[in-house]
């Protein structure tokens, strides 16, 4: 009898655990200072590892440019190197997932700070696989971010100070929370892109496609 009664307790936690819109999700984390190189490498990890790339930054500048009615909010907040309130970015990277076909998921830039990893841990219910996190010195991240000639309003020198002060005061304790429960894995951001990538492919080698 005993075999029984336990049986369905355990399925029902193994169907509702990560599930979005209907399907099981993997999701990773990425952090990292600004420029430490989350973007670059998240690149390289779609090429070979075939997750869906979602940049919190990257959906809020295209929230400004839909000409949504938190658009001016958003762009004030960039460039003073502040974080948006978590239900606008949350909303945002909760319809990119249920609008892709995919079920895995680099979400880059997020969560920054207690308030987004609380509110998407209770929104969502999803928890993240792991958090991969970009370790780069603020001089190395100020010269790539000043090199980068992207056109962003947030690189230059006064925005990129507040922009490292936000992540240190807000953004390291959410990767220290993370890191109490044995999620992070850390990379040192500082090397060459194609060295900082083969440390990236060692840890997404159970992710690698199968042979064919
Ligand atoms: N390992 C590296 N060595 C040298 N330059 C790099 C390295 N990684 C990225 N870059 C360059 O640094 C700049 C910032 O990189 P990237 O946009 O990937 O950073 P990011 O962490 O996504 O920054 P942000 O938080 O501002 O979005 C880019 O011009 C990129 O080409
Ligand atoms: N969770 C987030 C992520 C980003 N922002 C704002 O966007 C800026 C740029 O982000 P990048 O990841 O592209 O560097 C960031 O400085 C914040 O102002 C946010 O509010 N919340
Ligand atoms: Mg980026």
């Amino acid at each position: 009898m005993g075999t029984v009664v336990d049986a369905p307790a355990v399925v029902a936690e193994e169907v509702t655990e990560n599930m979005l819109g209907g399907k099981k999700v993997t999701v990773v984390f990425v952090l990292g200072g600004p420029g430490s190189g989350k973007g670059t490498q998240c690149a390289n990890i779609v090429e070979h590892f075939g997750f869906i790339h979602l940049s919190a930054g990257d959906l809020l500048r295209a929230e400004i440019k839909s000409g949504s009615e938190n658009g001016t909010m958003i762009e004030n907040m960039i460039k003073e190197g502040k974080i948006v309130p978590s239900e606008v970015t949350i909303k945002l990277l909760q319809e990119a997932m249920i609008k892709s076909e995919n079920d895995k998921f680099l979400i880059d830039g997020f969560p920054r700070n207690e308030e987004n990893r609380a509110a998407f841990e209770n929104v969502t219910k999803i928890s993240p696989a792991f958090v991969l996190f970009f370790d780069c010195s603020e001089e190395e991240m100020e010269r790539r971010l000043l090199g980068r000639n992207q056109g962003r309003v947030d690189d230059n020198v006064e925005t990129i100070k507040k922009r490292f002060k936000t992540f240190v005061e807000s953004s390291l304790p959410v990767i220290e929370h993370y890191s109490s429960k044995d999620k992070v894995k850390k990379i040192d951001a500082a090397k060459p892109i194609l060295e900082v990538f083969e440390d990236v492919k060692a840890i997404f080698a159970p992710y690698a496609p199968k042979a064919e």
